[in-house]
């Protein structure tokens, strides 16, 4: 899958520019005191010593096999507290697979990962997760407060919220968060009846509902209209700076996002770079990884556009033919 392993396993996870090292180092073997604090055999993490700044999330040397094959190899990434990533690359190099592994419901073949300090999978409530998107029916009549609520009950579906303190706290929690994406205006309307936008802000609220310290986003802002894409994108990026959530979010067009990311990882031809968005989506960084020449322009509006990408190992054409910006199918928007 990667017979030139080197072009990847240089980086190690960062762009050729040395990217800023984040505080705390990835839990390696023979670590004296593992940052982000190694799982225990139970899953269980060790803690961290007080003042170090410990990675939510981190994968080192990590690789993932489906169906017999391998999607990456010798990926590394750590994801601070109120840091915003995105995962970008052609379709079918296993981004929504990375969120797999740090959900744990996806095996990782090889390599040492840690979410909130334990095994993926492990860490309950504190990880928010919002899948690639499903569209509603227009006819469904549920409202969207309750798509939020299920947020806090959908694990107990049919169980009514507990009464008195609890379920006080509970409503006020879902006030909060409908307030905090912008969604009073509709959030009783029928889902059915929302826009997709609106429908998109909803959904972020359930998946933060139980204040989440992680939340792994699986492209929000696909089939939104520009608009809406850069609201939801802004509303994201404000959500993870200011309540310090770590956001991992799959994204197949990086210009919504551009100025509200912190780094980005590339995967293609097997492997990752990880790294600022201006040394990771440049000509040099992207033909090595790449290793064909592959040209990064930037338009007079600021957006990138890559030239003379290949053609990935798995084209989902239909589904993601409008992420294309009508650049011809020798660039894309990332
Ligand atoms: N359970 C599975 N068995 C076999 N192949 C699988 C399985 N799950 C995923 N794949 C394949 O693994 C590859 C990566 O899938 P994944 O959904 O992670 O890609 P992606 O980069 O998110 O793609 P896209 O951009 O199109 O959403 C695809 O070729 C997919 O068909």
């Amino acid at each position: 899958m990667n017979p030139n392993p080197n072009a990847i396993t240089r980086t190690r996870g960062r762009a050729a520019h040395p990217a800023p090292s984040p505080a705390a180092g990835c839990a390696v073997p023979g670590d004296a005191v593992p940052a982000g604090g190694r799982p225990t055999p139970t899953g269980d993490a060790v803690p961290t010593p007080a003042g170090a700044s410990a990675p939510v999330v981190c994968l080192c040397g990590a690789a993932v096999r489906v169906g017999g094959r391998t999607l990456w190899s010798g990926v590394d990434l750590e994801v601070q507290a109120g840091e915003f990533i995105a995962v970008l690359g052609p379709n079918g190099v296993g981004k929504s697979t990375l969120v797999k592994v740090l959900l744990g419901v996806q095996p990782a073949a090889a390599g040492e990962i840690t979410v909130l300090g334990g095994l993926p999978g492990r860490s309950g409530s504190r990880v928010g997760y919002l899948p690639q998107r499903r569209s509603f029916d227009a006819g469904l009549r549920i409202r969207g407060i309750d798509i939020v609520r299920l947020g806090l009950d959908g694990d107990r579906w049919g169980v009514p919220l507990p009464r008195g303190r609890r379920r006080r706290a509970a409503e006020e929690r879902i006030a909060e968060v409908i307030e905090l994406v912008g969604a009073g205006a509709y959030a009783h309307r029928p889902i059915g009846a929302c826009s997709g936008g609106e429908q998109q802000r909803l959904l972020i609220a359930q998946a933060l509902v139980r204040r989440p310290e992680v939340l792994l986003l699986d492209e929000p802002l696909d089939s939104l209209d520009l608009p809406n894409q850069s609201a939801v994108a802004a509303l994201i990026g404000r959500i993870c700076h200011q309540e310090r959530v770590a956001v991992v979010m799959v994204a197949h067009d990086v210009n919504p996002i551009l100025h509200h990311l912190d780094r980005v990882v590339y995967i293609a031809e097997g492997g990752a770079v990880c790294g600022p968005p201006s040394e990771v989506i440049n000509s040099e960084t992207l033909s090595r990884l790449y290793r064909t020449p592959v040209e990064v322009l930037s338009t007079t509006d600021g957006r990138l556009v890559v030239v003379g990408q290949p053609e990935a190992p798995a084209l989902h054409s239909d589904r993601h033919a409008g992420s294309l910006g009508g650049v011809g199918n020798l660039g894309r928007l990332i």
